[in-house]
């Protein structure tokens, strides 16, 4: 196995294809599982439109199909192409990376009856590269009762020990589904998912505009939120359950979809009141907290969407930054999460806790698939 600088310290790519369907985010760190050295290289690679329309069918499918079978092939090809140009980007060669930690795209989960569907095909990765690679990061998890979901924290967590912040304090993932990580004195630390991130203002945009983001949040800036849809959006049981919790992308979706169109809402004010919803639910979650974070820091493409990120500000009533103003790359926190992951898979250490995702104890997971070059 490769080592970083020091004995234990392994140089790792993280890779992941979150659930707004954009692209892989792969980025490079080093780390011995415990600490972290951040080394600020990162490359994105889109999903060109077809795959993701083909990754979208796949939604939904609780076993595999001989299609998506296919389209996991394909999109591990994506990863292929995002390592190799990372290590073009870092003068690097695959001898110098110990670990890839591959999330997979997650297709369905449903935690509740032990299911969790994350597609690709790691093997062919590691032969594809020549890398080692850690993969099935859930599945540990909820094969012991826990959610599964969400994994960020302990990353999270590990970054903000040396991020030199009050505490408590909240770190923030806006992404297609929104989750956050309280953080407390000492190992104190509590996560789950908030609710829907910006995948139903996605969806709503991509069918409305053709383009499936609101850039900044223009959009919904110049419209103006419709107040009973947030009100009826809230009456969800899902925000009075206790954390730990997590959703699947499309949990809540066809709910929120009928509120929409009810509603008759022109395109911006469509725009105000999904982004109000996805703030709305992020404060619900504030309830759940053992004490209100002083402050929070969002990390994912959400964080670019200015209007969520003011919303948020003036309801929560503290301070919410990016995490850029810690000088983590809010846009890779997620895929350096992966590669922390993998090496903390290597070093025998858990990836999850009861006040992550509900596991009843800590819970390694993760399982490595070896290239046969390298065998
Ligand atoms: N410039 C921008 N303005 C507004 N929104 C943006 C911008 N850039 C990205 N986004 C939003 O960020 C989201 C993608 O963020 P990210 O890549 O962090 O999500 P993901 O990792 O796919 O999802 P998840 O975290 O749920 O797995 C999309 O929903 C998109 O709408
Ligand atoms: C099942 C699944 O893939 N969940 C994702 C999703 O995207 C955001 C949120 O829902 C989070 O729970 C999780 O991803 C991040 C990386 C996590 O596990 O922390």
């Amino acid at each position: 196995m490769t080592q970083g600088r020091t004995p234990g310290w392994i140089t790792a790519i993280g890779m992941m294809s979150g659930t707004s369907l954009d692209g892989v985010d792969a980025a490079l760190i080093e780390t011995d599982g415990v600490e972290v050295r951040r080394l600020d290289q990162s490359v994105f690679v889109p999903y060109a439109p077809e795959l993701r329309e083909r990754m979208r069918a796949c939604f939904g499918n609780r076993s595999a199909t001989n299609s998506e079978h296919v389209v996991a092939d394909d999109l591990t090809q994506v990863h292929v192409d995002a390592v190799n140009m990372l290590l073009e980007k870092t003068s690097m060669t695959p001898g110098d990376i110990g670990v890839i930690g591959f999330h997979g795209q997650t297709v369905f989960h449903e935690p509740a009856s032990g299911l969790t569907r994350q597609i690709g095909t790691p093997d062919m990765l590691a032969d594809k590269t020549g890398i080692p690679v850690v993969a099935d990061f859930r599945l540990a998890d909820v094969a012991a009762g826990g959610e599964g979901a969400p994994l960020a924290p302990v990353y999270h967590a590990a970054l903000m020990k040396s991020a030199g912040v009050e505490v408590p304090v909240a770190v923030l993932n806006i992404g297609g589904v929104s989750n956050v990580t309280w953080i407390g004195e000492g190992d104190d630390i509590l996560a789950f998912d908030c609710g829907p991130g910006n995948a139903r203002l996605d969806d709503w945009m991509l069918r409305h505009t053709g383009n499936p983001v609101d850039l900044n949040g223009a959009t919904a800036a110049s419209g103006k939120g419709d107040l009973m849809v947030e009100v009826k959006f809230l009456e969800d049981p899902y925000f009075d359950r206790v954390p730990p919790k997590s959703l699947d992308r499309e949990d809540m979706a066809a709910r929120i979809d009928s509120l929409v169109t009810e509603a008759k809402l022109g395109v911006s004010d469509g725009a105000a009141t999904l982004a109000n919803c996805t703030v709305a639910a992020i404060v619900a979650g504030v309830n759940h907290l053992p004490v209100a974070p002083k402050s929070w820091f969002v990390c994912g493409g959400g964080r670019h969407n200015h209007y969520v990120m003011e919303t948020l500000a003036s309801r929560l009533g503290v301070p919410v930054r990016s995490v850029d103003e810690l000088d983590w790359d809010g846009d890779a926190v997620e895929a350096e999460c992966f590669g922390y992951l993998a090496v903390r898979h290597l070093h025998g250490l858990p990836l999850s806790f009861p006040g992550t995702t509900g596991v009843p104890a800590p819970c390694c997971g993760g399982k490595l698939y070896t290239t046969k070059k390298a065998a």
